[in-house]
């Protein structure tokens, strides 16, 4: 199981600082669609020259033009790209295709699929890397969890990598070790903490001691 660190509402400095207290105990830092809009793939590039031995991922969330949208994530240095499961098929086999090309990978985040099971199978078969159920700030707002979800594209993902996002807190995270992702994503549970590095020393030891 490996842990990706959410950066979303932060600007460049203050991520590259981020990072810099937290690096011993994430395997991926994600630069959120938030960072994006902001501050561009500037965000991303600038992560990635800083941090090289850190694996980077762009939340592009790609709806559209997927090919041309992985590749420039791509020569900005990310390592995985994400795009929407509602998107097209065309799309996410265009994303599949270029990430490939350019030896990047693929996350799909299946933010808002309501038919979650026939979907998470249809682009399992697509060739995707990842396959991340997500509860969205707006729904985390209301209650919600993608703890079930998990448990359903668990049952039916056979190639791509599981993966989980919203809301994991320190208090959350024994539950969501039992149910075994591949990958965890974490943001507000390490970003919004008073010390960020214990919080992540601490999830980095109940993964590995859940493994
Ligand atoms: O993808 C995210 C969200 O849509 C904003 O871009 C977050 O990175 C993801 O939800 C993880 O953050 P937390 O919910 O704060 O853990």
């Amino acid at each position: 199981m490996e842990l990706q660190l959410a950066l979303d509402l932060v600007n460049i400095p203050e991520a590259k600082k981020l990072v810099k207290e937290v690096e011993e105990y994430v395997d991926i830092v994600e630069i959120g669609t938030p960072v994006i809009i902001n501050e561009g793939l500037r965000a991303v590039k600038e992560i990635k020259q800083e941090f090289p031995h850190l694996k980077v991922l762009a939340d592009l969330k790609i709806m559209d033009a997927a090919a041309y949208e992985v590749m420039k994530a791509s020569e900005a240095g990310a390592d995985i790209i994400t795009i929407l499961g509602v998107a097209e098929d065309l799309s996410i086999k265009g994303a599949v295709e270029e990430a490939k090309k350019q030896g990047k990978k693929i996350l799909v985040d299946m933010i808002g699929v309501k038919n979650l099971e026939e979907r998470a199978k249809e682009v399992d078969e697509f060739g995707v890397d990842y396959i991340c159920v997500h509860t969205g700030y707006d729904l985390q707002a209301v209650g919600k969890n993608s703890l079930e979800d998990l448990a359903t594209i668990k049952r039916v993902v056979k190639n791509a990598k599981t993966a989980i996002a919203g809301g994991i807190k320190l208090n959350t995270l024994p539950e969501v070790i039992k149910a075994k992702p591949d990958l965890i994503i974490v943001g507000g549970g390490i970003t919004g903490q008073e010390d960020k590095r214990a919080a992540a020393a601490e999830m980095k030891k109940m993964i590995q001691q859940g493994e």
